[in-house]
């Protein structure tokens, strides 16, 4: 299982109005529950944030940013660089729905990639018909390194900036549908209107499985 897996918890939850990765979701905290659905996947599981002792409690190591105030971008760094192996997965905690079936099928891809990385139909896009790129659900290289540390030391934080000098290889949606037909993998319980819709989810689907 040589992959290490980090979840990125460092942000500021503006949209939520507080530190959405302490929220309850079930009983639990929604990082406690991200943390739960990956752990079987790796020997390697950390989380990435500055100046949060209160995850300490989750019983993996917590490591600081090297870059602190650099977003996304920084943690991802961050990630690679602590990761013990040579490729790492890399997460938002805000992700409930995070489904180990798929995260599987990515770690058991030939390792021919820098970056490997779901990237969803470009009709359903946020971006103006351009195709989504999953950044927060992906595996990075220690190879990307060097590259990052460039983007970060120009200031330049969009996390694809990064991605024409190293080699990116996609995951096609009807690929990833295979393994998630709903694409729910990728559904960030960010404000808290989805947040309310991810539980109602949750909820529904155990209710369904006590039933069947
Ligand atoms: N370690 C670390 N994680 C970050 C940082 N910025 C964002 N993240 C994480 O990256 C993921 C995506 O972040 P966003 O949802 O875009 O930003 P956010 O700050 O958490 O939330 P908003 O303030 O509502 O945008 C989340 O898991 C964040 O915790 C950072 O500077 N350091």
């Amino acid at each position: 299982m040589r992959l290490s897996i980090a979840v990125l918890a460092g942000g500021q939850s503006r949209r939520m109005g507080r530190d959405k990765a302490l929220l309850d979701f079930l009983g639990e905290p929604l990082l406690q529950r991200v943390l739960e659905r990956v752990r079987p996947l790796t020997d390697d599981l950390f989380i990435v944030a500055t100046g949060r002792p209160e995850y300490e409690r989750f019983g993996v190591r917590v490591v600081a940013d090297r870059f602190p105030g650099a977003g996304a971008l920084g943690g991802i760094y961050t990630a690679i660089a602590e990761a013990a192996f040579e490729r790492c997965l890399v997460l938002a905690c805000d992700l409930p729905f995070v489904n180990p079936g798929l995260l599987r099928f990515m770690r058991e891809q030939p390792f021919d990639y820098d970056v490997l990385i779901p990237a969803l139909a470009a009709e359903r896009s946020e971006q103006g018909g351009q195709e989504t790129l999953e950044t927060l659900h992906a595996i990075y290289a220690r190879s990307c390194l060097p590259a990052i540390e460039r983007r970060l030391r120009a200031s330049q934080l969009k996390v694809i900036g990064f991605f024409p000098d190293v080699r990116v290889r996609r995951i096609p949606e009807e690929v990833i549908r295979q393994h998630d037909p709903e694409l729910l993998s990728f559904f960030n319980a960010n404000t808290p209107e989805s947040f309310a819709w991810a539980l109602e989810r949750a909820r529904s689907e155990m209710q369904q499985n006590l039933e069947d």
